[in-house]
């Protein structure tokens, strides 16, 4: 039996891409426009994740302010500045670019799932110059429900054409390793990125990453 799987699905935040100075930049945008104060850095690090509304949400009701009065304009605000924003205060992590081109060299389909809105997701892989590696891009908005449900993690699967059985999730949290595990993928956890402040090392994952190109591809030795 081979340890490689047939296909691949790789997260975005946290996991390929330090996006959290763009989340920063960008809520802080917003607030400063609804004349409300600045959230810092640590906040939004252990806040990220799980989609934008629970971000602005979260954020809103964290300074204070109503979230069922000002969601609306702060959801508007936010679209407007992260279309302008994206990437400018992002980087791709050490390793990835490596990594990735490790995995496309097996000729496994590659998938990048995140709960980013799917306009931000390809926006945001095209300015990085990571486009090229995914055969599909899906985003937060493209199924009914987000990770750390299964749903985008089966119908990532789905468009693959490979059984959850075989296809490996990586990623830098919780939603991740839930999905997965609900979806039943073995799941590769990376050390580096956002996991609601809890270390991602107590979850357990088929591999545990400090860089994607440190990733064991080699067949097991067979019995
Ligand atoms: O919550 C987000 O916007 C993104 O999170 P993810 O790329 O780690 O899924
Ligand atoms: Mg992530």
């Amino acid at each position: 039996m081979s340890l490689m799987p047939d296909a691949f699905i790789l997260d975005l935040d946290g996991t390929l891409v330090d996006t959290l100075g763009d989340f920063v930049a960008v809520l802080n945008r917003v607030l400063n426009e609804l004349g409300l104060p600045e959230v810092r850095r640590a906040f939004v690090e252990r806040t990220v994740g799980q989609g934008s509304e629970h971000l602005i949400r979260s954020t809103l009701d964290h300074v204070g302010a109503d979230p069922a009065q000002l969601y609306e304009p702060a959801w508007a605000l936010y679209q407007a500045h992260y279309r302008e924003l994206n990437g400018q205060f992002s980087k791709v992590y050490p390793g990835v670019r490596e990594g990735l081109v490790q995995l496309r060299a097996t000729g496994r389909p590659m998938a990048c799932l995140t709960n980013k809105p799917a306009a931000f997701a390809r926006e945001l892989l095209a300015r990085k110059q990571l486009s090229g590696f995914f055969d599909f891009v899906f985003g937060g908005d493209d199924f009914e429900r987000k990770k750390p449900d299964p749903l985008p993690l089966l119908k990532t699967c789905e468009a693959l054409g490979t059984a959850p059985a075989r296809t490996w999730m990586i990623g830098d949290s919780s939603n991740d390793a839930r999905a997965a595990a609900a979806a039943g993928c073995p799941v590769l956890l990376l050390s580096y990125g956002y996991n609601h402040g809890e270390p991602i090392t107590a979850l357990p994952a088929l591999q545990h990453l400090d860089r994607l190109d440190q990733i064991s591809l080699a067949p097991a030795a067979s019995a």
